[in-house]
């Protein structure tokens, strides 16, 4: 299916990015993965065979996105798909009232840092490398996909930083789809609901329960290839383009 499709992949080391990385792999294409030198990207790697190289990288340095993008032409002669998954996440109140100590500033900007930052760096720099792609019959020289959240739409206590970060990963799907749209470069964004990863399967199970239960149907956390098969079925769809698609079970998060 993905024979001569070349991916890059962000926080392809663990959860929703390791589930896409997984899933490209299966269906025949090639993926360079992006994580940070911490995480897990050489056993992933050395697990899944050639198919993947794995980069470390900090996705809001503009010289690590650049080498990876080097990395992906010099090995793989091209890019195709690009799936922005790296995100990270805090949970402080705006103002706490029992210690008079409000949002540090720092742990604000730095969740916007990685998560809307690293998202749009990513995006500028692989839009210059796609753009020397031949275009298919159908006028596509590739897709692009951003990782949200439905915390952009709903976002509860202490989420401040997470959910501008996510909102505007939402707002800047349409603008970028237009910016790119001449050069048959399709932009959509997944805004996940509650998903199996590392993150929550450290919940203890009475809260995963808790979690579980508030989820109309299914009534269980989405597994991660469910997010990978919507990254696949979002590539082999031509029409979709500029649009962002929950998938969430039709959750609707609590205050
Ligand atoms: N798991 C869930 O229920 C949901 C997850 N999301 C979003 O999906 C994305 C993936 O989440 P998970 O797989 O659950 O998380 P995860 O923590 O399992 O994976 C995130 C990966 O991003 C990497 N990363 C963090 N900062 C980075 C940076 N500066 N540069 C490069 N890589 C970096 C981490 O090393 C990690 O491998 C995140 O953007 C998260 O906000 C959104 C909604 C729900
Ligand atoms: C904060 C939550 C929910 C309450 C709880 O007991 C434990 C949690 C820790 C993980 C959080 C939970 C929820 O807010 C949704 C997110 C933020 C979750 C981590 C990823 C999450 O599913 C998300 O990004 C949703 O948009």
């Amino acid at each position: 299916m993905f024979k001569n499709v070349v991916g890059l992949v962000t926080g392809g080391a663990s959860g929703l990015g390791r589930a896409t990385v997984e899933r490209l792999v299966k269906e025949g294409g090639r993926v360079v993965l992006c994580d940070l030198q911490s995480s897990s990207g050489h056993e992933v790697e050395k697990e899944l065979g050639k198919n993947v190289i794995f980069v470390p990288t900090d996705v809001a340095s503009e010289n690590d996105v650049v080498n990876a993008l080097q990395v992906a032409k010099k090995e793989f002669g091209q890019l195709n798909v690009a799936v922005n998954c790296a995100g990270i996440g805090i949970a402080f109140k705006t103002y706490n009232f029992n210690k008079k100590t409000p949002h540090v500033l720092q742990d604000f900007t730095k969740v916007l840092m990685v998560n809307t930052v690293g998202t749009f760096n990513v995006i500028r720099l692989t839009a210059g490398l796609m753009g020397e792609n031949e275009p298919n019959q159908d006028g596509e020289r590739g897709v692009i996909i951003n990782t949200a959240s439905v915390a952009a739409f709903d976002g509860q206590m202490g989420q401040a930083a997470y959910s501008a970060s996510k909102g505007a990963i939402v707002s800047m799907t349409l603008p970028i789809a237009r910016d790119l749209a001449d050069q048959g470069i399709r932009v959509c964004t997944i805004a996940p609901g509650l998903f199996d990863t590392p993150l929550l399967s450290s919940l203890p199970d009475k809260v995963r329960h808790f979690l579980e239960k508030s989820i109309p149907f299914p009534k269980r956390l989405g597994k991660p290839d469910e997010f990978a098969l919507l990254v696949q079925s979002i590539i082999q769809n031509p029409l979709l383009n500029g649009e962002v698609i929950r998938l969430d079970g039709a959750l609707r998060m609590q205050p």
